[in-house]
């Protein structure tokens, strides 16, 4: 049986088939992501011209190291297709993003993109969004208010901690991420229009009506998600 490791590896093969030549492509983050722009740097080193712009410092750094032309959107104002993963998928390709804390820039470039591919393994395919706590990013100076009103609304959250110990995780734009436990989203259009709106929250890890297709990689073949896939 393959491992989530090698089942990320396979999705992210699976993406390489939507690169063009000349096309500006979304570099995404987190693991499967960054599995991606290793076989991508593969390509460029082979001879393959594209240009990538990146949803966080880290896949900026890696692309460059690999060789990818990293450019910002002055250079470029959309991307043709970008490749990220997703911590839940849900119908309606309804994401869950954020984990790997980059959801700000990630949904700057998604919502820049012609295609928003996600490349995940079968572990994050859901019914409904909520089992993954949802990453919210907040300036600093607000999060105790941020964090009652999340409360009040019956949604507890906690400040996100550095893995190396050293604190709170701290975003590429200086900001806090307070994961928030609504349980169960039944209404995920309407949570996002409650977080749209709370001063404070700079942005939300709810992905919606953003992603084209969902590259899901099982034990027996990579399954094609759209918008319409029944679950
Ligand atoms: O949204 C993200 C980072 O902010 C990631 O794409 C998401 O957390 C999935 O990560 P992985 O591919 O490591 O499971």
């Amino acid at each position: 049986m393959p491992t989530q490791d090698e089942l990320k590896l396979l999705a992210a093969k699976r993406a390489l088939d939507f690169i063009q030549p000349g096309m500006v492509v979304g570099l995404g983050s987190g693991s499967t992501a960054t599995l991606f722009i290793k076989l991508l740097g593969e390509k460029v080193q082979q001879g393959l011209k594209i240009r990538g712009i990146a949803s966080s410092e880290d896949s900026a750094k890696l692309g460059a190291s690999l060789g990818i032309p990293v450019v910002g959107f002055t250079e470029a104002t959309e991307t043709d297709v970008t490749v990220d993963g997703a911590d839940e998928v849900a119908p309606g390709l309804a994401l869950i993003k954020g984990g790997g804390g980059k959801l700000l820039r990630e949904k700057i470039v998604a919502s820049a993109s012609k295609k928003f591919i996600i490349v995940a393994d079968s572990s994050k395919v859901v019914k409904k969004l909520g089992k993954f706590k949802l990453p919210i990013e907040v300036i600093p100076m607000a999060e105790p208010l941020v964090s009652e009103r999340l409360r009040a609304l019956g949604y507890p959250s906690s400040i996100r901690q550095a893995k190396d110990g050293s604190g709170n995780y701290i975003t590429d734009e200086g900001n806090l991420i307070l994961d928030c436990d609504p349980t169960q989203i039944d209404d995920p259009t309407a949570l996002a229009a409650q977080l749209d709106t709370m001063v404070g929250v700079v942005e939300h890890g709810l992905f919606l009506g953003m992603a084209d297709l969902v590259l899901v990689a099982g034990e027996d073949a990579i399954t094609e998600y759209t918008p319409e896939t029944k679950f």
